[in-house]
């Protein structure tokens, strides 16, 4: 997978040459690419920023310089596979189900705005030419976008072959729509290492004992515990298929 990232503030994606995805990137599974929105201003002051039309506070950032951008990054005719993905306070919850999708494209490119946004007419042009997903990470404002592109890349990232050591890891993740071991749409529970006795608290003697279908419904009851205390929204959602009446009594 190829990752562009256009910012004016590239030294804000220096942790993506660090771990997970520094290494993914030295392997060769990921091309990521961090570009300098100013290198397409013309003018002496390398302007990316215009006053809002019709009035109100803060900067509207203006569509010439993206859109030379993506034009260059995406050349008219090698949109296939390309997905434009741009941060927004206002966009659709970024989500494990968004980033599994993401992860099956071959190119994205990322578009971290700063000030008040992007000129709308630049979302409108690129979503002629490919894909837009206007996504946001959170019910918070943030002052720009490069923070989100950090959790994006990282969430889609991890879920690319060869990336995580243990691949079944990441069937196991909380908010895993996977179907894997009854888990689907749970969040994770309690996770324990060695010692199994530390500052006179133990290990639950369950995961001791290597019944692994013991261990397994032990797990399941954990997440469903954890799930119904965190994240209630989440029981409810949940299709009555996978989750049975016993587990809905407790
Ligand atoms: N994803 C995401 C986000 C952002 C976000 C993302 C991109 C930009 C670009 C500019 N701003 C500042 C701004 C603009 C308009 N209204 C309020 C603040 C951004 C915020 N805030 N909160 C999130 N969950």
């Amino acid at each position: 997978m190829r990752i562009d990232i256009v910012t004016i503030f590239p030294e804000y994606l220096a942790p993506l040459d660090v771990s997970l995805i520094g290494k993914a990137a030295a392997a060769g599974i990921l091309d990521v690419r961090v570009h300098e929105l100013r290198t397409w201003t013309h003018d002496r002051h390398n302007t990316v920023d215009d006053s809002p039309c019709g009035g109100g506070p803060g900067m509207v950032m203006k569509p010439e310089p993206w859109s030379e951008a993506l034009t260059q990054i995406v050349p008219p005719g090698t949109e296939d596979g390309a997905r434009l993905i741009v941060p927004t306070p206002s966009g659709r919850p970024f989500t494990q189900r968004i980033a599994e999708d993401l992860a099956t494209a071959s190119h994205l490119v990322f578009a971290p705005a700063r000030y008040e946004g992007i000129d709308r007419r630049f979302i409108e042009a690129a979503a002629e030419r490919m894909p837009v997903e206007e996504l946001s990470i959170g019910d918070y404002v943030l002052a720009g976008g490069e923070v989100a592109v950090l959790v994006m890349v990282e969430a889609v990232g991890r879920l690319l072959p060869g990336v995580l050591g243990n691949a079944e890891s990441a069937k196991d993740d909380s908010f895993g729509h996977s179907s894997d071991g009854g888990m689907a749409g749970l969040l994770e529970g309690p996770v324990y290492t060695k010692p199994a006795s530390w500052d006179g608290r133990e290990v639950p003697p369950v995961l001791l004992s290597g019944n692994h279908a013991v261990i397994a419904r032990w797990r399941r009851d954990q997440a469903l515990r954890r799930t119904s205390e965190m994240r209630p929204d989440l029981i409810a959602a949940l299709d009555s298929a996978a989750l049975d009446k016993k587990d809905r009594a407790q």
